[in-house]
């Protein structure tokens, strides 16, 4: 068969191909539900994390804490290892979250620093 001709309808090898077109597109229909399921998932984490970074800020407290980001790592390799996913890409992909849950944390507390009544705010009168 000559590259990009299909073969006669009912020949073994296009029932076959046929098949494998309706497993691809059955598993990329599951892929593409779990993709949505990703999004919507992380955009429930981040609303979690926004309300925990207002708090932060508005309580002067660090935008980062490692120590309870290693006892979620630890927890996520534990989970992964238990799941048979690669616990370095699990820890990889938590790494990735957190750094930009911090980044926002940051730059809530910097715009907490910036607000008129923030707590501690003093007026400085200058001359
Ligand atoms: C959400 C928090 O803030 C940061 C972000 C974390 C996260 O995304 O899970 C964990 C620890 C903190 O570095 C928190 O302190 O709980």
């Amino acid at each position: 068969m000559s590259e990009g001709t299909a073969p006669p309808a009912g020949d073994a090898t296009s029932v076959a191909d046929e098949q494998a077109r309706e497993r691809l597109l059955y598993l990329r229909g599951s892929i593409d539900n779990l993709d949505a399921a990703l999004v919507h998932l992380l955009a429930e984490r981040f609303k979690c994390t926004q309300q925990v970074g207002e708090l932060k800020a508005r309580h002067n407290l660090p935008p980062a804490d490692p120590a309870r980001e290693a006892t979620q790592i630890a927890r996520l390799r534990r989970l992964a290892e238990d799941a048979k996913l690669d616990p370095a890409f699990a820890e990889k992909f938590l790494n990735f979250i957190i750094g930009e849950v911090v980044r926002h944390h940051k730059a809530i507390a910097d715009q907490e620093i910036g607000r008129d009544d923030a707590p501690g705010r003093r007026d400085v009168t200058i001359g």
